[in-house]
């Protein structure tokens, strides 16, 4: 053992820190890889997307024999309108009839509920 010895030691156990760094880093780098977020690739399709919104959209229905939904949506995949089969709006689904086979027609759904496509895409022009 020379002069050396100690500085050589000490310089020994800084480089077995150092390894000890590098490899604790190199563990953490690890774990961040493996930890990554990536894009998830079992989401929705844009199809799934808008028609899972129009069978929510449907559940508002109060059409005791029909519940129609839909979602409308421009060439940017935006909804522009979402809606479901009703009495026109302002109108009260207290008071006018849900009935689909009175021989009078004024008792009849088809009187006063238009098809919810049709009353969404002349909401949206109008
Ligand atoms: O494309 C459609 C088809 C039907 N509807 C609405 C209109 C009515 O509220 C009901 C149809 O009632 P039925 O008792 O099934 O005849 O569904 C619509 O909005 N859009």
């Amino acid at each position: 053992m020379d002069e050396n010895d100690g500085v050589r030691a000490q310089s020994r156990c800084v480089s077995r820190e150092e390894q000890e760094e590098n490899e604790l880093s190199t563990d953490l780098s690890n774990l961040s890889v493996g930890m990554a977020e990536t894009k998830r690739m079992d989401y929705l399709r844009w199809d799934d997307y808008f028609m899972a919104v129009a069978l929510l959209s449907a559940m508002r229905s109060k059409d005791p024999s029909s519940q129609v939904g839909a979602c409308i949506v421009n060439a940017s995949k935006k909804v522009v309108g979402i809606g479901y089969n009703g009495m026109p709006s302002g109108c009260s689904d207290d008071d006018l009839p849900w009935n689909k086979e009175s021989s009078d027609p004024l008792q009849n759904k088809y009187m006063y509920g238009m098809c919810i496509v049709t009353e969404m895409v002349i909401g949206i022009v109008a």
